[in-house]
């Protein structure tokens, strides 16, 4: 597979703003990443909070410059072009973030939005032409046209998220780093997301940088993933090899104290029937444990019985 992004000896360093500006001392958050991205893969990057996940998330969009390194997209090494000289790859390379309620412009139409992602990447379209992507964008992305004169604040927000989509998607990008996407939705909301973004990357052959702290998640959605532990791979590979037998002790330790908390795979894609699930009860997920037990067994929440283990196990996380 020929490469689509690498990652060559990245290195960040972040003053700490936790001290006072004359104690700021430099904090490195990633050390020597080396990694490759295929087209249309999907590359799960997975570690604890504070790993540096975003960060390279932020650095592949170009939000944010490495300290030391280089990012090659398509063979070209963009870390230190221009950003006239970026533009085009800005086009190919998209961005989509957790919290689906700040994304969007609240004064702006839903179309508005797109369309402003549209003319943002200097595309030729005129306005009717424009309407147009903006409508086959909604379809695309499970929404009615007739969605595009809503406002956000008439948005659920499953709704905002597929908005989100549709914007990064709006301009054919190769690459999309999807950061923690589904983690502000609703269990059942993230199914419809997750099943979208993969119906999208078959549809259109994207590549996704996929980052979640939620290990089961990435289990099912990636080809590859990376371990991130304190700012350093300490792990990669193919997914199912990685989570079936993970090599590195701290990879082994984040499997092992997920197993309690994560999410059920077999709500979020059914269509993988009965594959492993790592959760022990095989409901648990954080505190929305009951309604996510109720999912899984089709009942109410209120009539939902808990076990005192995995409730306590729920009420500790
Ligand atoms: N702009 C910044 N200035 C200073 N430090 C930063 C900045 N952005 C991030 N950091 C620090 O870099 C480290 C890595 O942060 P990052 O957001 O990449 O981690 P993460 O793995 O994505 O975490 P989470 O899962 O909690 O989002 C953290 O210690 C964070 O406090």
């Amino acid at each position: 597979m020929m490469s689509l992004l690498r990652f060559q000896n990245i290195n960040k360093v972040y003053s700490d703003r936790s001290l006072a500006l004359f104690k700021r001392a430099p904090v490195q958050v990633l050390h020597d990443i080396n990694l490759t991205l295929h087209h249309k893969e999907i590359f799960g990057i997975i570690g604890e909070s504070g790993s540096g996940k975003s960060t390279l998330g932020r650095l592949t969009v170009r939000l944010s410059q490495p300290s030391s390194g280089h990012i090659f997209f398509e063979n070209q090494n963009i870390t230190n072009l221009s950003k006239k000289a970026f533009q085009p790859y800005r086009k190919k390379i998209q961005i989509i973030l957790q919290d689906p309620h700040n994304a969007l412009n609240p004064s702006l139409s839903v179309g508005a939005s797109i369309e402003e992602a549209l003319t943002a990447q200097h595309t030729q379209m005129n306005a009717s032409e424009r309407r147009e992507r903006v409508a086959a964008l909604l379809q695309q992305t499970g929404l009615s046209p007739a969605i595009a004169n809503r406002r956000p604040h008439e948005l659920s927000g499953g709704q905002k998220q597929r908005i989100g989509i549709a914007r990064a998607i709006a301009i054919n990008p190769t690459l999309i780093v999807a950061d923690e996407i589904v983690a502000a939705l609703d269990v059942s909301v993230q199914a419809h997301i997750l099943n979208l973004m993969l119906d999208l990357r078959s549809q259109f052959n994207m590549a996704y940088l996929f980052i979640s702290h939620d290990l089961a998640i990435v289990q099912k959605i990636s080809d590859r993933v990376a371990v991130l532990y304190k700012g350093r791979i300490v792990e990669t590979g193919l997914s199912d090899e990685v989570f079936q037998n993970p090599l590195h002790p701290y990879t082994q330790t984040l499997l092992a104290s997920s197993s309690a908390t994560s999410t059920d795979t077999k709500t979020i894609f059914p269509q993988f029937g009965n594959g492993t699930t790592n959760s022990s009860s095989g409901c648990c997920f954080y505190n929305q444990c009951f309604r996510r037990k109720a999912i899984c067994e089709n009942k109410s929440p209120d009539t939902v019985e808990i076990s005192p283990t995995h409730h306590i196990a729920c009420l500790i996380v």
